[in-house]
């Protein structure tokens, strides 16, 4: 233990010093002391006393022992190439959605394969503040949800609340069940201004008013207030659709919504309801036709899908370290413009027979990635609602363009705050240039080398520059990963079955 202690230590010096950019000897010099003893500190075979460490902390300018549990941090040797077979895992935005949809059912709820992650966490906790029993039942990540026979609103848990965006999505089933509950702003990922209003706009039909105050949602039920007319969207959003479709659930009419989101997280809810009993025409196009039910109560087992978004951090990871591995369980039909899109750009692969998901709806294939020259694409890249190119894939399409030949111009219009951390490339080599806050430019190949990062407080883009580190010479360390925690089960654990070099560490 002393021993693990004295190399952990030993490893953050060497990571302070290299990302300072000296050498054994520098650092001996600063120090007063040989090159051999700096080696033995770093090998963590020197005992330290408390001044040494000072000293090593301001000859490098890094604080290197912190007190109590902080963040993980992940530190990574490279370059790497990836080999072997990966398994796709089921989404994190399947996932919440569906956790949220567990509210509207006095029934038993199994989820099958959930996501392990913290998203999943976070809400958990607030299910369990509110009195709903929740348990992994099994090693496979098969969840129990049974909910108490009256929530109770006034205990929830504003900490974990304020940690995650789907929140949200409790506005849906609540308002059936509560005439005025309170819920915590919303979080997740800080991408710039994620409106709340189009929520708002498509719960008012069902009699839904939210006042904003103090750190909270107020919301009000006028339970005598029904809709009228179809529900039309201002946005296409994906959340907002599912919002709608669970208030929706438990109105004893038909209600239509119109500028629907059709893309995988509202495919995979629109299943679970329909096998809660609930009328749901439309699925997959962006008019959906819902026929509720005044009651839920059943035992439901329901396994969502693959999520399309790790299939294509995936396939950037094989791009980036030029691997050939193979990618099982994809679904493709929410894969397959970035696909087209990565053929353009030179990539090839081989598509196995498509087989059907455990919810028996969605697609899937498994990819096996060719390694070979990439170029820039003569168009731009930018997203779509489904089925365009997922928002969230287009981070990835900056790590890729880094290492194809030529300039690749990126565009964000949907966050105004996403294309910026793309920049942090920069710090590992890349050639990354913020032209607005909506558009990069990116100018391959790139010679990648390690560095440290602090993790930019955005999902995608904290994996991206973790890919890069894979295909970085040197070391590189990533700081402040729990970002990444909230939408990936296990990743360096997984890359690491590939052959990369990632160990997870804390600060002292
Ligand atoms: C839990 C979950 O499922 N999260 C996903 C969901 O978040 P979510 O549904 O919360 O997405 P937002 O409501 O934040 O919408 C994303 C952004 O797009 C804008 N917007 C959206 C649709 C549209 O037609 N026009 C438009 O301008 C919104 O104003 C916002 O700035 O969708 C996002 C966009 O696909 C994804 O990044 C998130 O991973
Ligand atoms: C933006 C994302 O998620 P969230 O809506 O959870 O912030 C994402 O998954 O990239």
């Amino acid at each position: 233990m002393t021993e693990d202690y004295k190399g952990r230590i030993g490893n953050l010096i060497r990571d302070a010093r290299k990302h300072r950019g000296l050498t054994q000897q520098q650092l001996a010099e600063r120090l007063a002391t040989s090159q051999s003893a700096v080696n033995r500190i770093e090998k963590g075979h020197q005992n330290l006393s408390l001044e040494m460490l000072a000293r090593i902390g301001a000859a490098l300018d890094s604080e290197i022992v912190a007190l109590g549990a902080g963040p993980v941090h992940l530190r990574v040797s490279g370059p790497t190439t990836l080999s072997g077979s990966i398994d796709v895992k089921t989404s994190k935005n399947a996932g919440v959605a569906l956790l949220c949809a567990s509210l509207l059912n006095r029934g038993r709820t199994t989820l099958r394969s959930v996501a392990r992650i913290e998203e999943v966490n976070r809400l958990l906790e607030v299910l369990s503040s509110l009195g709903v029993q929740t348990r992994w039942i099994n090693a496979d990540n098969d969840l129990e949800i049974v909910p108490p026979k009256e929530l109770d609103l006034s205990r929830i848990d504003e900490d974990a609340a304020r940690r995650t965006r789907s929140i949200i999505m409790f506005l849906g089933p609540l308002l059936h069940r509560s005439e005025a509950f309170d819920l915590p702003y919303a979080g997740g990922c800080n991408l710039g201004t994620r409106t709340v209003e189009p929520h708002m706009s498509a719960l008012r039909p069902f009699g839904l008013e939210v006042k904003a105050t103090d750190g909270s949602y107020h919301a009000r039920v006028n339970p005598v207030i029904e809709p009228t007319r179809p529900i039309v969207l201002t946005e296409r959003g994906d959340t907002v659709t599912e919002n709608a479709l669970m208030a929706a659930a438990l109105h004893p009419g038909t209600t239509i919504i119109r500028n629907a989101s059709s893309n995988y997280m509202v495919q995979d809810l629109c299943f679970f309801l329909q096998k809660l009993g609930v009328d749901v025409d439309g699925v997959g196009t962006t008019t959906l036709t819902v026929t509720g039910r005044s009651e839920i109560d059943v035992d439901v087992d329901y396994a969502p899908s693959e999520d399309p978004i790790e299939a294509m951090s995936l396939l950037a990871a094989a791009i980036v370290t030029e691997s050939e591995i193979t990618i099982r369980r994809v679904p493709i039909e929410f894969l397959e413009i970035e696909l087209a899109t990565l053929e353009e750009m030179g990539f090839r692969y081989q598509l196995s027979e498509e087989y059907l998901a455990r919810n028996e709806r969605t697609r899937l294939v498994d990819i096996t990635t060719k390694p070979g020259p990439l170029h820039a694409p003569l168009d731009k890249i930018h997203p779509m609602p489904f089925p365009g190119l997922n928002i969230d894939n287009l981070p990835f399409f900056a790590v890729i363009a880094a290492v194809a030949t030529g300039q690749t111009l990126l565009h964000d219009w949907v966050y105004e705050n996403r294309a910026i951390y793309l920049v942090e490339l920069n710090k590992l080599g890349g050639d990354v240039k913020l032209l607005d806050p909506h558009r990069v430019m990116i100018e391959g190949p790139t010679h990648w080398s390690g560095a440290e990062v602090v993790c930019p407080p955005a999902l995608r883009p904290a994996v991206v520059i973790l890919l890069a580190m894979l295909a970085s010479k040197g070391t590189s360390v990533l700081r402040s990963t729990y970002v990444i925690h909230r939408g990936y089960e296990d990743l360096a654990e997984r890359l690491n079955q590939l052959g990369a070099n990632i160990e997870p560490f804390r600060d002292i």
